[in-house]
């Protein structure tokens, strides 16, 4: 079977940002402005992993623990400061959901637009169009401009634009905890479907009965850091035996 995501030893440092009083910025400049104000943090830390294709695979830890972040390097948004990520094939990810979108232009001319940065070529989103729409049940408002749209809309229609991308990696960013149910539903069905279909998954999600119903592995992250990486069931029973 071939590799689809390569992640080897990647690290990522963020500043951690707190207010300082008056009185510490005071003393920090009588010195000369010496010592460093900000503090860094591991946001990830030597962090690797291999995905094969048509692998399942669930990131599962605690808030702040680094999913996002991880899922941000796989998509290619956030680079690491040291290490690698490989993939291969068309990756679509539901990250951000609609930042791709432009506020001031229509369902129609995001789809568009959306469509082509996430790499398919006019004809194919023509082709795909009705498709898009009919998933997204925007209906009518497909001309309506997108800052009207409620937020289970724009989510909707980037998510029907994304899963027509025909991506071989798809990366989900707790996507199902947003919408009405019915449309969760549908969309874990349609997860389920490009699973079924051979796709590669990296789902994050907080929803520790819905992540066995998608997948088989389950990676557990702690401080940036991989703690197990193994059964979905088994990463699952350790993440809740840590919170009691
Ligand atoms: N752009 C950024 N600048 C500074 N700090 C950041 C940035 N993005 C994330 N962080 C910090 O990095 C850490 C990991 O964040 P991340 O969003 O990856 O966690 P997570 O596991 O996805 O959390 P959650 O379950 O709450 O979504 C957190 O402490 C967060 O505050």
């Amino acid at each position: 079977m071939a590799t689809a995501i390569e992640v080897s030893k990647i690290s990522k440092q963020f500043v951690l940002r707190h207010t300082r009083s008056l009185k510490e910025a005071l003393v920090w400049l009588i010195r000369g402005r010496r010592g460093d104000l900000s503090q860094k943090f591991f946001a990830l830390h030597d962090v690797s992993l291999t995905v094969e294709q048509g692998e399942s695979v669930a990131l599962l830890g605690f808030n702040g623990s680094g999913k996002s972040t991880l899922l941000k390097h796989i998509s290619g948004v956030m680079t690491p400061d040291s290490g690698t990520v490989r993939t291969r094939g068309r990756v679509a990810g539901l990250i951000e959901v609609g930042a791709g979108f432009h506020h001031d232009l229509t369902g129609r001319d995001n789809v568009y637009l959306n469509g082509a940065i996430l790499g398919m070529s006019e004809e194919q989103i023509n082709e795909r169009f009705d498709s898009i729409v009919e998933f997204s049940e925007i209906g009518e408002f497909i001309d309506t401009e997108v800052k009207f749209y409620s937020s289970g809309m724009y989510l909707r229609l980037a998510f029907s634009v994304a899963v027509h991308t025909d991506p071989e990696v798809f990366l989900v960013d707790e996507i199902l905890a947003v919408g009405d149910e019915p449309f969760q539903r549908k969309c874990i069905a349609k997860i389920k479907e490009l699973a079924a279909e051979g796709k590669t998954l990296v789902v994050v999600s907080h929803d520790l009965n819905l992540i066995p119903e998608i997948c088989q592995r389950g990676i557990l992250l702690e401080k940036g850091r991989v703690m197990f990486d193994g059964k979905v069931d088994d990463a699952i029973h350790l993440m809740r035996a840590e919170r009691t």
